[in-house]
């Protein structure tokens, strides 16, 4: 059965995971805030207005720190957990989660300590909340926010900018639309005055959000009453104004017992001859249930867009967790695996490139292989190699191993270049070598049978060879044989160079870029191969938040789930 308990107590172990995770109002995230969409009642008003004694009204306690000048400097959420009977009241906080404080006093202190711990002595205010939780048969289920009162000046010790730090804590907390304001306002002061009202008009004019609390009505001058503002005609809201009456400095002096307290407040409206109309629907005790209703009714609407917000929130993380890559495994043979799955997804990317199967590939550069050189192929390889380092999503996180990947590739092609050099030298050398003075010694014989094909029976042949060897004929033969031969040499090159080419670099690079590598790396010890993977500091720290933030959505999804949603 779903109950208002269920209901308000799901929200308070949601927000204190939250704000374990440092997601609070204020706070500065760069992943979306689940707090923000967490329904909370926010307790807003001027300094001395009467808040703490709203709210330790509420909870029947005095735990609250008091003193001169601003002593609320953290946000304080205060959730009150309803308990059975006559089960004896305590307290706990979240930062010291094995404690329980059945001495309120002692409670008190703590807040005090805790406000100094990341404070300060100072009288700088922080946003990081304190949680505190009352179990209590006291209590409503119900969960404030205590914020620091607004001030309009710095006083002795407190930076200048005070007042404005204090709005804008504030309002980062009233102004989400998930926030119930509770505006707390002093009888005694004009109501056009009040700082609560004031912000409170600002961040929701159409006071849909808002609950309007009048205090110090006991401390009105005789023969004035509150009644325009409490019946709605001074400063409309769309919920009703409860008035209260608090515990006076002398009644606190004199440790008067809240219990005590709420029951001479009850009589107070039952005997007002101006508030007695209104008194089943002012004072504390009201307020409370009041708050708790409208804070369950609340949640209630929200939780359908709560858990949308929590079921994007996950996807998106597990895609960025994928992005990211899985934590590094801390034995030698996972590491191995690990540089070894890299380096795979970066060769696979390089075989595309070179296979043209990757868009932007260089594919162009092959079409012509008649045109290649060498070097120009050598540079092709090596800026593949650059785009597949830059394409390899898994080579980003490790700035090491992405450096040794380049360095072993870049040395391979290095080998491969100068292989391909040798190759392609070695083959011109071949043809030109081919060439021998005997070949030309023996041409003008041929050219001189080729030249008489018929015979000359009747000439002298030795006469005849001699003026041929030194004719003009005889050098425009070998000039035009030269140029054939060279013509068609160049044509067995253009075929055999990119043949070479392709053999001694392009192959090569496709069968064999890391083998060397690899070798290396099967000799690495277990530091090495650390070092190897070792991460980009802020790479991990964002993969270690997102995964705790995984686990927060992912809890507070089980949460909601475990809410049975039937009444
Ligand atoms: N008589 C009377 N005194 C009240 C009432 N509410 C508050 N006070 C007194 O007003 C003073 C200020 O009240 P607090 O509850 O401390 O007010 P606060 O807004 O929390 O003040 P800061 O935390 O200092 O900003 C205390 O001396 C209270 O006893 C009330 O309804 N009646």
């Amino acid at each position: 059965m779903t109950t208002m308990e269920s209901l308000i107590g799901l929200v308070n172990r949601i927000q204190r995971a939250c704000t374990v995770l440092g997601d609070y109002g204020g706070g500065d995230n760069t992943f979306s805030s689940l707090w923000e969409a967490l329904p909370s009642v926010a307790v807003v008003g001027g300094q001395s207005s009467g808040k703490s004694s709203v709210l330790e009204s509420i909870v029947g306690r005095d735990f609250l720190p008091r003193g001169s000048g601003i002593v609320t400097r953290r946000p304080l959420v205060l959730q009150l957990h309803k308990t059975d009977g006559e089960s004896q009241e305590y307290a706990e906080f979240l930062h010291m989660p094995k404690r329980r404080f059945t001495d309120f006093g002692a409670v008190r202190h703590e807040i005090q300590e805790e406000t100094d711990r990341v404070t300060g002595r100072t009288k700088q205010i922080s946003p990081v909340p304190i949680h505190l939780s009352i179990y209590s048969p006291n209590v409503v289920n119900l969960t404030l926010i205590d914020l620091p009162g607004l001030t309009k000046v710095a006083v002795e010790g407190q930076p200048e900018t005070i007042a404005q730090d204090i709005e804008t804590m504030v309002r980062s907390y009233v102004e989400k639309p998930n926030s119930i304001i509770l505006a707390i306002s002093p009888a005694n002061q004009d109501i056009a005055t009040s700082d609560a009202i004031k912000l409170a008009r600002e961040v929701d004019p159409s006071g849909d959000r808002t609950f309007g609390v009048l205090t110090k009505l006991d401390l009105m001058d005789k023969g004035t009453n509150a009644l325009d503002v409490l019946e709605g005609r001074s400063y409309r809201l769309q919920h009703p104004w409860v008035g209260i009456v608090n515990r006076s400095q002398a009644d606190i002096n004199k440790n008067v017992d809240m219990i005590v307290a709420r029951r001479k407040e009850r009589e107070y409206f039952a005997t007002s001859p101006d508030y007695s109309h209104l008194a089943s629907k002012m004072g504390s005790e009201y307020l409370a249930k009041l708050l708790s209703q409208h804070l369950e009714t609340v949640i209630r609407a929200r939780i359908p867009s709560i858990t949308s917000l929590i079921n994007k929130s996950i996807d998106e993380l597990e895609s960025e967790m994928d992005h990211l890559g899985r934590p590094i495994a801390l034995d030698a043979g996972a590491q191995l695996y690990t540089v070894l799955e890299v380096c795979r997804a970066f060769e696979r990317i390089f075989k595309e490139h070179l296979d043209g199967g990757r868009a932007g590939g260089a594919l162009n550069y092959f079409r012509g292989p008649a045109e290649a050189s060498v070097d120009a192929v050598h540079f092709v390889l090596k800026e593949l190699v650059r785009k597949s380092i830059a394409e390899t999503q898994e080579l980003k996180r490790f700035p090491t191993l992405q450096a040794d990947i380049a360095a072993a590739c870049n040395e391979a092609l290095e080998r491969f270049r100068d292989e391909g050099k040798k190759t392609v030298v070695r083959l011109v050398d071949m043809e030109s070598s081919y060439l021998t003075v005997e070949f030309f010694r023996k041409l003008p014989q041929e050219v001189d049978k080729v030249g008489n094909p018929g015979g000359n029976p009747g000439g002298n042949p030795q006469a005849t060879a001699a003026v041929d060897r030194y004719g003009e004929g005889h050098f425009r033969r070998i000039g035009s044989n030269v140029s054939s031969y060279i013509g068609m040499v160049s044509d067995t090159l253009k075929n055999t160079i990119p043949k070479a080419v392709v053999y001694c670099q392009v192959r090569e690079a496709k069968q064999s870029l890391l083998s060397r590598f690899y070798t290396q790396l099967g000799k690495k010890e277990a530091k090495q191969l650390s070092q190897m993977l070792d991460e980009d500091p802020a790479l991990m720290e964002r993969r270690q938040q997102c995964a705790k933030r995984l686990e927060l959505y992912k809890a507070a999804r089980d949460e909601i789930d475990s809410v049975s949603w039937t009444r």
